[in-house]
């Protein structure tokens, strides 16, 4: 929508042939965006040759679970000299790796040359044009600005960021803290721990993504601090709002076939808890919400190991050191 408001003829490619006919007879995504009228310069196909064939840029917004078989797909027909930017925001869970590096490793290319577009963006706002900043990172400035270009106008405004790796990390992880604060929301916990979660579960992100080498500085941009506010907060977040049902009882399961919209946060759990015993990194929030999501744990028992876990110091001696040695070099 951004990039159609922009000028630029959008090519959608989606698997539903029945969404495929609506968006180009009547305009409208009644599933995921009901009740809005599209670009006329949206046009939709099933046919991925048709969507990327002599396509400039490629915005990639699959679903983690479903991004290795998507550029798989799209390389049959991509121009190499294209830009490729991604929207993604997750792990692949089984290698633990980062979009960026799913995607540059399927299309055979350096993942500098990848763009990761992150930041606070519920796309229910974004396609009514409400002001909505955004982060596009790429080691690899002149593809960054490439992308800055594409999206920019005046209600959606884009920042560069090199760090690549900070940005992918936030956008992952902050899903969790989302499905937390959804869930101390469905016990009726109120805000103050709604808060706390926020602020511990920024913490949680930051120690781990020190630890793998990204630059403290992006965990207090809008991938950081920004895209956890709104997802921790907003009635659009479907990670908050599945937390929040876990809350009131509702099982995973049973919240998976309600929502029939991807919730990225389960998957980025077991990656998460994964990544802080690679990493050797301590992430209570995300440690309790494993096993509230796969060891069935209640989630009141959860918020009583957090609120009983050993007296400790806000700022972490480590995290600090590791901050330091960052902006030295
Ligand atoms: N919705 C937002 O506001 C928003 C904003 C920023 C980033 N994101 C990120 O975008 C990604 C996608 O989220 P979404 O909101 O579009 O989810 P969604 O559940 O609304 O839509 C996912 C789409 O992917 C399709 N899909 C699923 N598996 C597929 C496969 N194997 N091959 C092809 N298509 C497949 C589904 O049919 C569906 O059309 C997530 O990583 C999410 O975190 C979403
Ligand atoms: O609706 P959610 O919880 O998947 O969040 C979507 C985006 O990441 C918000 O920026």
């Amino acid at each position: 929508s951004v990039l159609a408001d922009n000028e630029h003829e959008v090519m959608l490619w989606s698997r539903n042939a029945q969404q495929v006919a609506q968006m180009n007879e009547d305009h409208r995504n009644e599933k995921y965006l009901p009740g809005v009228d599209l670009s006329p310069r949206i046009h939709a196909t099933t046919s991925m040759e048709d969507a990327v064939r002599g396509a400039c840029a490629i915005l990639i917004v699959a679903p983690s679970s479903a991004m290795r078989e998507v550029t798989r797909e799209l390389k049959l027909y991509r121009d190499p000299a294209s830009l490729v930017i991604h929207a993604t925001k997750g792990f692949e869970t089984e290698s633990l790796k980062r979009m960026s590096i799913v995607i540059a490793e399927e299309l055979d290319c350096d993942a500098s040359q990848i763009v990761a577009l992150s930041g606070p963006s519920h796309a229910e706002e974004v396609v009514r044009r409400c002001p909505t900043t955004v982060v596009v990172a790429s080691a690899d400035l002149a593809a960054a600005e490439e992308a800055q270009d594409l999206f920019i106008n005046s209600f959606f405004r884009v920042y560069t960021n090199p760090d690549v790796l900070g940005v992918e990390l936030s956008g992952a992880l902050k899903n969790i803290i989302a499905l937390g604060a959804g869930l101390s929301d469905g016990l009726g916990y109120g805000d103050n721990a709604k808060a706390a979660l926020l602020t511990r579960g920024l913490a949680e992100i930051a120690r781990l993504g020190l630890e793998m080498g990204a630059n403290p500085m992006t965990f207090a941009g809008l991938a950081g601090v920004g895209d956890l506010v709104v997802t921790c907060t907003s009635q659009h977040s479907r990670n908050w709002r599945a937390g929040s049902m876990i809350g009131k009882g509702q099982t995973v399961e049973t919240v998976l076939q309600e929502m029939g919209m991807v919730v990225e946060g389960i998957r980025t759990t077991k990656a998460a808890y994964a990544l802080a015993r690679e990493y050797n990194v301590v992430m209570p929030i995300t440690d309790q919400l494993y096993q509230v999501l796969f060891e069935n744990k209640a989630g009141k028992q959860a918020v009583e190991a957090l609120m009983g876990r050993v007296r400790t110091h806000e700022i972490e001696e480590i995290a600090q050191t590791q901050k330091e040695d960052w902006l030295r070099n």
